[in-house]
């Protein structure tokens, strides 16, 4: 006898609701192992019939369910795809990026992404952690990252896809992160060791004062070097490039040190070379630094003389201490004598031990043990001061002289600083005067500067002018001074030219009348 609809659907209706009810009894009461047993034949019946693969990654991994290092790098590639295309968002602020809200896939939530033409899915899920931290902590749930494609594309997608999901994600992990400044110099002589801060200076190369030629080689000097770790390894190179900055006070050494991490994004380590102890702590300090970074060793010609420096001081001081202990009574020379003492003891424990072929082999080892882009900058005003191994090519690979103001320098100046590209009367008195002048980027600068909040562009650049004409008169008063003074030295010796060969030849006719008196 035919069923009726009604009691085909009802008839359903109650086998689904029986499915349910014993589905429920199996949930609440069917022992572990069985359920086992039941879930892993569950997936192989499901991976039987479907063509798909798919590929977790969890959130936590290890005994100490700590964050996986790939699941952050996975997350922070899916932000950069999802935040646009995902309906539900998960935001979170981290602090030490530079742009501080991240955003993610929220739970169950799927994103299509496609490679080499291969569609791909992402899902966001959470689900139980499979065992207790042995701390005895315990996650309630644990999240992943769930990759679905199909079979036919397996190989492309574990040997490419994957991994140009992790370095996509890890370069947007490295762009957006701050940058660090690292100093060796904690304020306390007996602290050693890098301590951090933010590194937030504006320099860029666009506000950077100087020649462009020049700037242009140096920027592309960096861009090669950025792009050359392949060529480095062929080479048989250690990545690292070494830059010698040179120049008088105030030509934007130091400037040129910021705007170089800022455009290289990498962090910076301000090695304080007085306060690193000896050659051991110099190579500690070195070997522990990261890669992509700038190493700075400012004022090197200072700081390798700095405990010659430093005796002569010692001795001075001691000089005039013993001066004034004539004035004084006993008792005060007595506590003079303490003092001394302690001075001399704290001093001992200051002094930094860094020889000049400590710090060549550390820089040499630093490269050898772990060689991966790194950039080294001395800073010096005094070229010639250094010794000729420090700055040898390879180890400072490029010298680059930072000079006076010159007018296209100037030129960037006044942009930054007024924001004026051109003037057609005071431009060329300017550009006259700065290549008769001798005048610092510092300096300029500093004239530039509007000193009110009223004063005009015009108003800075006839003030940069009227000092730049002062600056003139006094250049060439002391040149003449020098040349007078050349001069005179140079009239006192031939005065004294003269003088000795009188005596000498009065000596020589002495002698010739003696020769003769006596042979008479
Ligand atoms: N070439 C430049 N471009 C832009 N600004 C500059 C330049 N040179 C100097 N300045 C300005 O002058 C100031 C001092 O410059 P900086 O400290 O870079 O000079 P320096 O060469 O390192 O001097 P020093 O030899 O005394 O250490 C900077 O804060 C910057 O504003
Ligand atoms: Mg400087």
């Amino acid at each position: 006898m035919a069923m009726g609809i009604g009691e085909i659907l009802s008839q359903l209706g109650s086998i689904a609701a029986s499915l349910m009810f014993v589905y429920a009894m199996y949930e609440q009461f069917c022992p572990s192992d069985l359920r086992k047993f039941v879930e892993n034949y569950k997936h192989k019946f499901t991976d039987l019939m479907s063509p798909y693969i798919q590929i977790t990654f969890n959130e936590s991994s290890g005994e100490r369910l700590k964050q996986s290092e790939t699941y952050t790098i996975i997350q922070t590639y899916l932000g950069a795809n999802s935040s646009k295309r995902a309906k539900r968002l998960e935001a979170e602020v981290v602090e030490d990026s530079q742009s501080p809200l991240v955003l993610s896939m929220d739970d169950n939530e799927e994103i299509e992404d496609e490679f080499n033409g291969v569609k791909v899915w992402w899902s966001a899920n959470s689900k139980a952690p499979r065992r207790k931290a042995s701390s005895g902590r315990s996650f309630d749930v644990v999240r992943c990252f769930t990759l679905t494609f199909h079979k036919r594309h397996r190989d492309l997608i574990t040997s490419s896809y994957i991994q140009h999901v992790l370095e996509q994600g890890k370069a947007i992990i490295f762009k957006n992160r701050r940058l660090k400044l690292y100093t060796n110099n904690g304020g306390c002589w007996w602290m050693s060791g890098w301590s951090h801060t933010n590194f937030a200076h504006p320099a860029r190369f666009e506000t950077l004062a100087m020649e462009p030629e020049k700037k242009e080689e140096i920027i592309n000097d960096l861009v090669k070097f950025k792009k050359g770790k392949e060529y480095y390894a062929k080479v048989g190179k250690a990545w690292k490039r070494g830059y010698l900055l040179y120049g008088p006070p105030g030509t934007g050494k130091s400037t040129m040190i910021s705007a170089i991490a800022n455009f290289m994004n990498y962090d910076v380590y301000d090695l304080e070379l007085t306060t690193v102890k000896d050659n051991n702590e110099l190579k500690t300090l070195l070997i522990e630094t990261s890669s992509k970074s700038v190493i700075v060793i400012e004022d090197i010609d200072c700081s390798l003389e700095l405990t010659g420096q430093r005796k002569k001081k010692k001795e001075k001081d001691h000089t005039d201490k013993n001066e004034n202990k004539e004035k004084t009574d006993k008792k005060s020379e007595e506590e003079d004598e303490d003092d001394d003492n302690d001075d001399e003891e704290e001093e001992e424990k200051r002094k930094s031990n860094v020889t000049l072929s400590g710090l060549l082999n550390s820089i040499d080892g630093i490269w050898s043990s772990c060689g991966g882009e790194r950039i080294i900058i001395f800073t010096t005003n005094f070229v010639d001061k250094l010794d000729p191994a420090l700055i040898r090519r390879g180890r400072m690979d490029k010298h680059i002289e930072m000079s006076y103001c010159r007018y296209q320098a100037f030129k960037v100046l006044a942009k930054n600083y007024l924001d004026v590209e051109s003037h057609g009367d005071l431009f060329p008195i300017i550009e006259k005067l700065l290549g008769e002048t001798n005048m610092s980027p510092a300096d300029v600068a500093e004239n530039l500067m509007p000193k009110s909040t009223t004063e005009d562009a015009e108003s800075c650049l006839k003030n940069l002018i009227q000092y730049l004409e002062i600056a003139k008169e006094k250049e060439e008063e002391e040149a003449k001074k020098n040349g007078e003074k050349a001069q005179l030295v140079a009239g006192k010796d031939k005065q004294e030219l003269a003088q000795n060969y009188r005596m000498n030849r009065w000596r020589r006719q002495v002698k010739n009348m003696r020769n003769f008196f006596g042979s008479c």
